[in-house]
C-alpha cells in the first residue's frame, strides 16, 4: 500500500510539476493581494453620487461592456479600460489606473484558467495537489537527513498542516464547501446591467459608502460599500452575511488582513519548495544512472562497458579528441543506448573490458543477452576489448559483446582490437585508423591517456582468523591489514589485485576499508581455498595461500588497487543500503558499516548474512552485533545453512522480507550483492525475478528486464566471484 502512495505521490507530482509551479506562484502573487491592500479601504469624505456614477457609465460604456468598477478617490472612480474618471468635472486622470488592481486581476484570472479557459485542469490538478500532499503524510515519519531529500520529507512532514491549507480550501471551493451561502443560484437569469444594479440597490439602500461593483455569477452584480456587500440581480437586492471564516477567505488569506496574506504566502512557498526539492531529489538520481552526453547532429556513438574505470576513461578521452575537432558525437555507457537507437549513427565506437571469468562488465550483461537476431540491422561498430593475457579467457568479454552484435546483425567495420593491460598504445593505433578511414583529422598522439598503474607495496599489519574451523567442509577465513602509502585512495568495494606469482593472472580481493576513514589501511577478508588435484592430493589456492600463511607480519607484496565504483558506498550516505552476502562476500561490508559509523545522521543499514554454522563461521559477529547495538545497523538478518534448527540460505532471508526489500528499493535504496556467482548470484537473481514479479504483476520474461533496468539505475549492485 506504501508502495503504491509512493509511487502516486512521485509521479503525479512530475508529471504536474510544471503546473504546479504555475498555480503555485500565481497564488503566491495573489497572496499579497491582501498585504498590498492592508486589509481595509481607504475611507473617503465626500458621499458617492450614484447617479453621477450611472451617467458616467451610461456615456462612456454604452455596450457596458465593463466588468468591474472601483473607487479611485474622493470623487475619482476607475472604470477599468476607460481609466480612472472624475465624476465632477467627468475628467479622464491618465495614469492614474490601479495597477496593481490590473497584476492581480490577470495573476487571478491566470491562476483560475491559466488564462486558456482552463478551469477544469485548474481543478483536477488542485485535486491532485490536494492527493500528493495527503499521500506524504502517509509515507511515514522520516528520520532527520542533510540532504535534498531529507529536507523534502522533513518539511512536508513537521508543516504538513500549512502544505495542506491551500489544496485543500482549493478544493473546498472548487466544490463550494463552506463558503458564504448565494441567495441565487444556478439557472436562467437574466443578467443585470451595472448601471440598472446601481439604481436598483440605491433606492433600497445607502450607496453614499460604495466601495465597487463588479458582474458576478449567473447574471447578478456584486456591491460592497464600507459596511455593506449586496448580491443584486434583475429584480431583487440581498443583502449578504458577511462571513470571516469560509474556503474562499481561508484561500485568498483575507480572513485577517495582511496577517493570513503572508500566511498563505509562506504557504505557497513551502509548496513551491516541495515540489522543487522532490523535483530535483529525482532527476539527480535519474541522472546518476546515466552518464550520457548528446551533441546535435552526431553521426558518430562512443559507447563503453567498464567495470574498474580504465574504459571508461578511454571513452572519455575518444570524446574529448572529437570536441576538440568540433565533431559532435554523442556518448555514454553501452546500455543507456538501446539497440534501435545505434542504426541511426554511422559508426559506432564501443570500448569494453573484462572482467570475472571474461565477462563482460556487470551493467551491461543484461544489455547484451538481450540481443534478438536481426535487432542490430544496419548499425555499424567497431570494438576495442580490453583485457589482460595474464587471464584465461583473454578479452572474453569485449569478444561476447562483438558475438552478440554481429549475431543480432551488426557490421563491424575494423578488426577487433584486443588489448592486453596497457591500453594506450593500441587505443591510439585504433582510433588513429579510424580517424583516417572517416576524415575526422582527430589528433589522437596529442591526447594524454593515464599513465597505467604499476602499483604499491603492501605491508602486512594484521592478520586474524575469523572463524574457528570446527567443521571439516569449511574453508578458514582471515582478516588481513595492509599497509599501503597515505595517499593510495580506495573505497569499500575497490578491488585489490594481488599477482601470487610471475606470469601468473592477479587474483582481485574486495576492499573492506575506505582510505578516508582509515587511510592507508586496507582490510580484506580473504577464504584460504583449498582443492584436491589430479593425484587426489590436497592443493592450497596460491594467491589466498600466499595471503593467509605465506605472507608474515612486516612482510610485503606488490598489489594495485583497481577503482570499482559500481560497488562503492552510495555518495549520498543518508541514501538506505541493504547489503546481502553470503560467507567471504561481508569483506566490503565491513567497510561499509565502518563508514557510516563513522558519520552521524547516517541512512540506514540493512544486512542479510548467510554462511554454514552460526557457531564457527559466522564471520564478524561481534562486530556486527556491535554496530546493531549501536544503532550503525538497524536491521539484521542471518542464515546458517548447515544448522539444523535453521537450514536456511541468505536468499531464503531475502524472500521472506521481499515486500520490505522492494519497499525500500522504490524509496531510493540501493542493494548490494557480494559472493560467489555460482551460488548467491544465481539465487540472488531468482529471488529478485519473483519478488518484482510479484510485486508489479509481470511475467518472468517482463520482471528479468526490470531486473536489469534496476541493475543500470544502480539500485541493484553486485561483485560476484567464482
Ligand atoms: C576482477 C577482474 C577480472 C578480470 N578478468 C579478466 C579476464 O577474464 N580476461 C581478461 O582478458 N581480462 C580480465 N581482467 C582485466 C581487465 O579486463 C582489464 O584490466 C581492463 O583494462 C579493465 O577495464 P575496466 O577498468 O574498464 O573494467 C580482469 C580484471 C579484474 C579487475
Amino acid at each position: 500500500m506504501k508502495a503504491l502512495l509512493l509511487q502516486l505521490h512521485r509521479w503525479i507530482g512530475l508529471v504536474l510539476f510544471p503546473v504546479f509551479v504555475l498555480i503555485i506562484v500565481s497564488g503566491m502573487v495573489l497572496a499579497l493581494k491582501p498585504v498590498v491592500e492592508g486589509g481595509g479601504a481607504v475611507s473617503y469624505q465626500t458621499a458617492v453620487d450614484t447617479t453621477a456614477l450611472t451617467a458616467a457609465l451610461e456615456s462612456m460604456d454604452p455596450e457596458q461592456s465593463v466588468r468591474s468598477l472601483s473607487r479611485a478617490g474622493e470623487t475619482a472612480w476607475n472604470l477599468g479600460p476607460m481609466g480612472v474618471v472624475d465624476l465632477r468635472t467627468g475628467e479622464q486622470l491618465p495614469g492614474e489606473s490601479d495597477v496593481a488592481a490590473e497584476v492581480f486581476g490577470v495573476t487571478k484570472s491566470f491562476h483560475k484558467s491559466l488564462l486558456l479557459g482552463l478551469g477544469w485542469f485548474i481543478e483536477i490538478a488542485t485535486w491532485a495537489m490536494l492527493g500528493i500532499v495527503v499521500a506524504g503524510i502517509f509515507l511515514g515519519w522520516p528520520k532527520f537527513r542533510k540532504t535534498l531529500i531529507g529536507w523534502h520529507h522533513q518539511l512536508g512532514a513537521w508543516l504538513f498542516p500549512l502544505a495542506l491549507l491551500l489544496p485543500l480550501t482549493g478544493v473546498m471551493m472548487t466544490q463550494h464547501i463552506w463558503q458564504t451561502p448565494l441567495p441565487i443560484s444556478p439557472g436562467r437569469h437574466e443578467t443585470v446591467k451595472l448601471t440598472d444594479a446601481l439604481r436598483l440597490a440605491g433606492d433600497r439602500v445607502d450607496l453614499s459608502t460604495l466601495e465597487s461593483a463588479r458582474r458576478f455569477k449567473f447574471g447578478s452584480v456584486m456591491l460592497s460599500t464600507a459596511d455593506q456587500t449586496l448580491l443584486v440581480t434583475a429584480s431583487e437586492v440581498h443583502l449578504l452575511q458577511p462571513q470571516q471564516f469560509s474556503s474562499k477567505s481561508l484561500h485568498e488569506g483575507t480572513w485577517a488582513g495582511a496577517w493570513s496574506g503572508w500566511l498563505n504566502f509562506v504557504a505557497g512557498a513551502l509548496l513551491l519548495g516541495l515540489s522543487v526539492t522532490g523535483f530535483i531529489s529525482w532527476y539527480r538520481r535519474r541522472a546518476a544512472g546515466r552518464k550520457v552526453s548528446l551533441s546535435e547532429g552526431a553521426k558518430t556513438l562512443i559507447v563503453y562497458a567498464s567495470q574498474t574505470g580504465t574504459a571508461q576513461r578511454l571513452a572519455e578521452t575518444t570524446l574529448d579528441c572529437f570536441k576538440r575537432r568540433h565533431i559532435p558525437v554523442d556518448f555514454g555507457g553501452l546500455a543507456a543506448f538501446g539497440p534501435a537507437q545505434w542504426q541511426r549513427y554511422d559508426q559506432v565506437l564501443v570500448l569494453a573490458s573484462t572482467t570475472g571469468e571474461g565477462e563482460l562488465p556487470e551493467n551491461t550483461r543484461g544489455w547484451a543477452s538481450a540481443l534478438n537476431a536481426g535487432a542490430m540491422a544496419g548499425a555499424k561498430f567497431s570494438i576495442v576489448a580490453l583485457g589482460d593475457s595474464r587471464y584465461d579467457d583473454f578479452c572474453g568479454g569485449g569478444m561476447k559483446l562483438r558475438r552478440a552484435l554481429l549475431e543480432a546483425g551488426a557490421d563491424e567495420l575494423e578488426a577487433p582490437v584486443k588489448v592486453d593491460q596497457s591500453p594506450e598504445q593500441p587505443w591510439r593505433d585504433w582510433l588513429n585508423g579510424l580517424s583516417q578511414r572517416f576524415g575526422w583529422k582527430l589528433d589522437v598522439d596529442g591526447a594524454a591517456v593515464d599513465a597505467v598503474d604499476t602499483g604499491q607495496d603492501a605491508v602486512l599489519v594484521g592478520r586474524k582468523q575469523l572463524d574457528q574451523t570446527q567443521h571439516e567442509s569449511c574453508p578458514a577465513n582471515y582478516s588481513i591489514e595492509l599497509q599501503v602509502p597515505e595517499n593510495v585512495s580506495f573505497k569499500p568495494g575497490d578491488l585489490l589485485m594481488h599477482q601470487p606469482g610471475e606470469g601468473e593472472r592477479p587474483r582481485s580481493y574486495s576492499i573492506g576499508s575506505d582510505s578516508a576513514v582509515t587511510p592507508g589501511r586496507i582490510r580484506l577478508s580473504v577464504s584460504l581455498l583449498s582443492y584436491q588435484d589430479e593425484q587426489g592430493k590436497e592443493v592450497l589456492g596460491r594467491a589466498s595461500s600466499d595471503l593467509c600463511l605465506n605472507l608474515q607480519p612486516g612482510e610485503k607484496r606488490r598489489v594495485q588497487v583497481a577503482h570499482n565504483e559500481r560497488f562503492n558506498p552510495p555518495q549520498d550516505v543518508s541514501t538506505p543500503i541493504i547489503l546481502i552476502a553470503a560467507g567471504c562476500g561481508i569483506a566490503p561490508f565491513i567497510g561499509f558499516i565502518e563508514q557510516r559509523a563513522a558519520i552521524k545522521n547516517a541512512g540506514p543499514v540493512w544486512l542479510m548474512f548467510g554462511n554454514r554454522f552460526r557457531n564457527g563461521d559466522y564471520l564478524y559477529a561481534q562486530e556486527l552485533a556491535d554496530w546493531q547495538g549501536s544503532g550503525v545497523i538497524s536491521r539484521l538478518d542471518t542464515a546458517f545453512s548447515r544448522d539444523p534448527e535453521d537450514r536456511h540460505y541468505v536468499t531464503d532471508r531475502l524472500r521472506e522480507a521481499g515486500s520490505d526489500v522492494m519497499e525500500w528499493i522504490e524509496k531510493g535504496a540501493r542493494v548490494y550483492i557480494c559472493g560467489r556467482a555460482s551460488t548467491l548470484g544465481r539465487s540472488a537473481d531468482e529471488a529478485f525475478i519473483v519478488l518484482i514479479a510479484e510485486r508489479y504483476g509481470l511475467d518472468e520474461t517482463a520482471a528479468r528486464q526490470k531486473l536489469d533496468s534496476l541493475v543500470v539505475a544502480g539500485s541493484i549492485s553486485r561483485d560476484l566471484f567464482d
